[in-house]
């Protein structure tokens, strides 16, 4: 696939079509979900005023010293707060042995706790509290506008997957009414010195979740997907657009349909200097949904929460 073939979906053109168009644009993105899980989403409604603010948040907070950040860590087995350089290596999640990811992160979680939820592991994990930073002033206001929006912006798309699936468009609406999303602000610095033999930004990775909907920061070059043809193709910035990925949890629901791309993040040499950062929204649905194969005779079933859950133990053993 050449990088012009990368799908754009115009998402608000979706909305607003009649049934007809809604199923030739629905046919497109399963097309893409079956090739390489990967497409790009614009017209999506998100304001700009909730990206601009978290953009600037989220500079001031990765420049600050390492002592305000590293006071962030998470407990033990929490899911949330500051991960500084050299604690994760992605592609330990398959088994294989790197150095850590050239990369900090700051991670949050679900904004509300659903009245009435008593399930321990919930509360313990992913209704675990985020621990805000205390600069810069507006960093919380500015990152629940923008996870808020992410919400959002998540069910519309997966409107979209149900009419690509040829099922009613609010086919997945019940299940992802009290999503347990995570999203993470990433902060990869730049390199003054060559990074050690298979050190990348991001090691070779897929994403666990139903989709991840990503914004790199504008301009800015190095993720890269894995095609059918098993070669790394970079993924192109799109000025206004969110890349979306599906996640495992989709090909499951999907009995092996569409699939969840190996992709990564590598230093390209005429940006190594150069910070980049990115924002990766991993949707989630609600912790007790259970997730059965739409199609095929596969027999694997999963619940999200207790699923999410144990991929993230599994990565982080
Ligand atoms: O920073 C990026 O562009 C990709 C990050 C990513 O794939 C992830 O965090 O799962
Ligand atoms: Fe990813």
């Amino acid at each position: 696939m050449a990088e012009t073939d990368f799908p754009l979906i115009d998402l608000g053109a979706f909305l607003a079509a009649d049934a007809p168009t809604r199923a030739r644009i629905g046919a497109e993105v399963d097309r893409a979900c079956r090739e390489t899980g990967f497409l790009a989403v614009t017209n999506h409604g998100v304001p700009d005023t909730a990206i601009r603010g978290i953009w600037t948040c989220l500079q001031a907070f990765f420049d600050q010293g390492v002592a305000e950040k590293q006071a962030l860590a998470p407990a033990p087995g929490a899911p949330y707060g500051y991960l500084g350089p050299g604690t994760e290596a992605l592609a330990k999640s398959r088994g294989e042995d790197t150095p850590p990811d050239l990369k900090e992160s700051f991670n949050g979680g679900p904004l509300t706790i659903p009245p009435g939820e008593t399930d321990p592991d919930a509360l313990a994990f992913c209704y675990a509290p985020t621990p805000w930073p205390a600069a810069p002033e507006g960093f919380r206001a500015a990152w629940e506008a923008y996870y808020s929006e992410m919400e959002q912006l998540a069910a519309r798309i997966m409107q979209v997957f149900a009419v690509a699936l040829d099922l009613p468009e609010d086919h997945f609406a019940g299940v992802i009414d009290q999503p347990i999303s995570a999203l993470r602000a990433l902060n990869y610095p730049g390199q003054d010195r060559p990074p050690q033999a298979g050190q990348l930004r991001a090691g070779a990775h897929t994403d666990y979740g139903s989709l991840t909907i990503l914004l790199p920061e504008p301009g800015s070059r190095g993720l890269e997907i894995l095609t059918p043809q098993q070669v790394w193709r970079p993924v192109p910035p799109v000025e206004g657009a969110f890349v979306i990925n599906i996640g495992d949890l989709m090909t499951l629901w999907t009995g092996g349909q569409w699939v969840s791309t190996l992709h990564r993040v590598v230093t390209p040499p005429e940006q190594a200097r150069q910070r980049r950062m990115s924002l990766a929204f991993f949707h989630q649905p609600n912790w007790h949904a259970e997730i059965r194969p739409l199609a095929g005779d596969g027999a694997e079933t999963a619940v999200s929460g207790p699923y999410l859950m144990g991929k993230f133990a599994a990565a982080n053993s």
